[in-house]
């Protein structure tokens, strides 16, 4: 390889979203291209879904002369602080809050994808044909995409939709503590398909400063996480951009206190983030019946043999057992959730007021999403066109829960098959 200070060019990393996760990677990754000139360029862009906020007269940015609404972007922009989603939080000045998602995204070669999963499908159809050719992407998003009786995970679907490879990235990361830079660790995935530099064939697009090369995988056909034949055609990284590998990648997300491992099984880490939230549904629901941490970690236990039959069932062919067992995204990921999560929380606070989780995430959330609800209903959905969802008793009553079916009362019958 050739030493990093020969690339003519560096990579422009942009961060697609801005909620209480989106902000606090957001902060990471500015803090680590302001440190790595010779990789990154140092301005990080930060796409915000706009919206007006009104400070109250006790905020610290509250200006008599000017009281009226303001565009959450120049809040950001003006006082290094997202206000509303990451109270609080110094961000470094070269995050740049950008309220159009096309402008963020030009000239990327890095996108960080980082939004309620409901709302990704709509940015990335927005992103098609905006974006640079052969960038790359790494997925923060928890959940996974179902439609009828097909599932995917978000990193394949953004990839395919996008036509770029996109890894993922998940962890015991509740986004509050890693602002507040306590010590954590997380895990990356990221495992692109072989390419052939033999099968290049150079074009150039229109307007465009450099040749593109289009590569074929060296197999000549590159199989997703379920054996299906990709539908990407890998666009190789032109040769003046330093080489997007495991140690970039690293580079970019590792700080003294957010420590990174990288692996290659993107369905184990992608599986084990979205699963989880319904895990801590299940926990919250038994926490706020009274229940107390010996039934909360017996339905832990019952989830976690769930989360790992999911994946060899369903994602069998690359999934590795290992990685909800050993990594931070696996079973790390499913004690920190059911200890202080939002899904967690929420569901606890729902049973001990006796309402819904949907009105206790309106009320206490601010803005912020809950993934577990959409998650359960999504994974249920599956199972049942699969034929399958008796075999996955914890994740049925956490819908049957959630959709007045049962009540959490019923979790020790339910689970009988399982505890007994
Ligand atoms: N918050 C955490 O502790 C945490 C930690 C790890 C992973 N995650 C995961 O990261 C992902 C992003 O979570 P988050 O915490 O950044 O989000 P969040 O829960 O703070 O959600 C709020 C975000 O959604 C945006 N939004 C609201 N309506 C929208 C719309 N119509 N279109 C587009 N955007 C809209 C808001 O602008 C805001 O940026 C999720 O999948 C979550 O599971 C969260
Ligand atoms: O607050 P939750 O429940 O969305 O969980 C946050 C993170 O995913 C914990 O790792």
């Amino acid at each position: 390889m050739a030493s990093l200070s020969s690339y003519s060019k560096k990579h422009k990393v942009t961060v697609v979203g801005s909620g209480n996760w989106g902000s606090t990677i957001a902060k990471i990754v500015a803090e680590n291209t302001k440190e790595h000139p010779e990789l990154f360029e140092e301005k990080v862009q930060m796409w915000v879904y706009e919206e007006d906020i009104t400070l109250p007269k006790d905020s610290k940015y509250y200006d008599s002369s000017n009281d009226g609404p303001q565009k959450l972007t120049t809040l950001i922009n003006k006082h290094h602080e997202n206000v509303k989603y990451l109270p609080n939080i110094t961000l470094p000045s070269n995050l740049i809050a950008n309220p159009s998602v096309e402008d963020a995204v030009a000239n990327s070669s890095i996108l960080i994808f980082n939004l309620p999963h409901q709302f990704i499908a709509r940015i990335c159809k927005q992103l098609e044909g905006k974006i640079l050719p052969f960038a790359r992407g790494i997925s923060c998003i928890k959940g996974v995409e179902v439609t009828s009786s097909e599932i995917s995970l978000f990193s394949e679907w953004i990839g395919e939709g996008l036509g770029i490879y996109c890894g993922a990235l998940s962890g015991a990361n509740i986004a509050n503590e890693i602002a507040a830079e306590k010590w954590s660790e997380t895990t990356i995935a990221y495992d692109p398909p072989p390419v052939d530099s033999r099968a290049a064939t150079p074009t150039v697009s229109p307007g465009a400063s450099q040749i593109n090369l289009t590569i074929t995988p060296a197999d000549e056909e590159h199989r997703d996480v379920l054996g299906r034949v990709s539908k990407i055609k890998l666009k190789a990284l032109p040769s003046d951009y330093p080489p997007l590998d495991h140690a970039v990648f690293k580079t970019l997300f590792h700080r003294p206190y957010f420590h990174v491992r990288v692996v290659s099984d993107v369905a184990g880490v992608s599986l084990g983030g979205a699963l989880k939230n319904i895990v801590a549904l299940a926990a919250g629901f038994v926490d706020g019946r009274g229940w107390g941490d010996n039934a909360k970690a017996a339905v832990m236990r019952v989830g976690l043999l769930e989360m790992v039959q999911f994946g060899k069932e369903f994602f069998g062919k690359t999934v590795n057992t290992g990685t909800f067992t050993e990594e931070s995204c696996g079973v790390a990921d499913l004690i920190t959730s059911c200890s202080g999560g939002r899904n967690f929380r929420c569901a606890k606070m729902a049973v001990e007021r006796g309402v819904s989780v949907e009105e206790v995430e309106a009320s206490e959330l601010n803005g912020q999403k809950l993934q577990g609800t959409s998650t359960a209903k999504e994974v249920n959905s599956f199972l049942l066109a699969r034929g399958k969802v008796d075999d996955y008793p914890l994740f049925k009553a956490v819908i049957d829960i959630l959709e007045g079916k049962n009540t959490v009362d019923d979790i020790p019958d339910l689970l009988s098959r399982q505890i007994d």
